[in-house]
């Protein structure tokens, strides 16, 4: 099996009677990564995810998924799309059905699966977005969020190896795009290689493995967030600013008031930089406390809220968070969780966080990246 579970070589394409939309665009990724494609607008970023299941046929160079190349007849284009789900942007343009359950079903029934089975992957697709209940809504009475969800879930439904989506925030609320960005990394936990298309830096710095800088039709850059978004000569070069944390680090290291040679990732590592260069540190730690909604009942989880009254939680990730709601609790941290939870360890004090699935190893992982990179070692335990 290749490496690179999709790979694009010397890709051209021009809309008819418009000069090209990509020139010669080659980059390949690698199984499991979180992949961002940035660029301003009229970059090329839709142009080139729809090329990523065979919606667009290049002018020139080729397409591989899992090491092969794409052909354009219906058979394999049928397997490629089974491998390759797409959300567009727009989720009206893809969410047509009559009912929620219709239009989930449609991938699945597409590739021609028993009855059964289909029934099977809508039910998980729905609980995996959080929409179980609307199988009979007609999806334009639903809210633009909720259809975005839809949208995914008819995606999931084809079990896809590489999910594409893009622009998968665009016009959410806050909130919204926040569960929806949640949704794509419990994905990501279970296997799934993620790519997607932004202009928002700030959400590309956080969340992706790797960025793809296009301007113009072209590929400036491939690497990792921190390299992408601190060359000024590119960013200028692709119309973009900076994220804000990498922006104010740049400027403080500028002005000598922080050492060091790593970026920071999160705010968090921010901090303990601006901490560090002001008093040396910090003396006492916090602990974040770990546990596991899937296996948790309602009396043991009221016993963890006993035991420190005082006590801050966070809930990662839908499963987690419609636990929480049918516990009738409100977490006090429903975004940034991580993160939120390493800055109280900083100040002493501790955290329970509330996720399941692959998202627990998540936590721990955030937790090392933030030890290596500060120096402060957040205990994380499991309860
Ligand atoms: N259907 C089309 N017909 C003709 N030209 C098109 C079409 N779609 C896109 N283009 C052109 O191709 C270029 C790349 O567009 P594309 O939509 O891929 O960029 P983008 O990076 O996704 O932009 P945005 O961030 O604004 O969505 C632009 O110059 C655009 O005008």
């Amino acid at each position: 099996m290749s490496d690179y579970v999709l790979e694009f070589d010397d890709i051209w394409y021009s809309y008819p009677n418009r000069p090209p939309s990509l020139k010669g665009v080659s980059f390949a990724i690698e199984r499991g990564k979180k992949v961002a494609v940035v660029g301003p607008n009229g970059a090329g970023k839709t142009t080139l995810l729809l090329m990523c299941n065979g919606t667009l046929v290049p002018e020139k160079g080729c397409v591989r998924v899992d090491g092969e190349e794409v052909v354009y007849d219906r058979a394999a284009l049928r397997r490629v799309r089974s491998a390759v789900g797409l959300v567009f942007q727009n989720s009206d343009a893809q969410v047509f059905a009559p009912s929620v359950y219709a239009d989930v079903a449609f991938g699945p029934a597409n590739l021609r699966l028993p009855e059964e089975e289909v029934r099977a992957r809508v039910a998980d697709a729905l609980f995996a977005v959080g929409l179980t209940g609307y199988e009979r809504r007609p999806p334009h009475h639903l809210s633009g969020g909720e259809r975005k969800r839809v949208a995914i879930a008819g995606i999931l439904a084809m079990r896809p190896e590489i999910l594409v989506a893009d622009e998968p925030t665009a016009s959410l609320d806050p909130a919204t795009a926040v569960e929806i960005m949640d949704l794509l990394d419990e994905l990501h936990e279970d296997g799934t290689t993620i790519l997607l298309s932004t202009h928002d830096v700030e959400l590309a710095y956080r969340w992706a493995d790797e960025v793809i800088l296009l301007g113009g039709g072209e590929l400036l850059h491939q690497g990792t967030p921190a390299a992408v978004f601190t060359d000024r000569d590119l960013m200028r070069g692709a119309r973009l600013t900076p994220p804000v944390l990498l922006d104010l680090y740049m400027e403080l290291l500028r002005r000598g008031l922080v050492a060091g040679a790593v970026p920071p990732k999160g705010i968090p590592e921010m901090t303990q930089l601006i901490a560090g260069a002001a008093e040396g540190g910090v003396r006492s730690l916090g602990r974040v406390f770990l546990a596991d909604t899937d296996g948790l009942t309602r009396e043991r989880f009221a016993e963890l809220c006993a035991e420190c009254p005082g006590r801050r939680t966070g809930a990662m990730g839908t499963r987690a968070k419609r636990f929480c709601h049918d516990a009738g609790y409100l977490p006090d941290y429903t975004y940034g969780v991580v993160d939120k939870c390493l800055l109280s360890a900083m100040t002493g004090e501790d955290t329970l966080i509330l996720t399941c699935g692959g998202m627990l190893d998540r936590v721990e992982l955030r937790a090392r990246v933030f030890a290596e990179e500060s120096g402060v070692v957040v205990p994380v335990v499991r309860v």
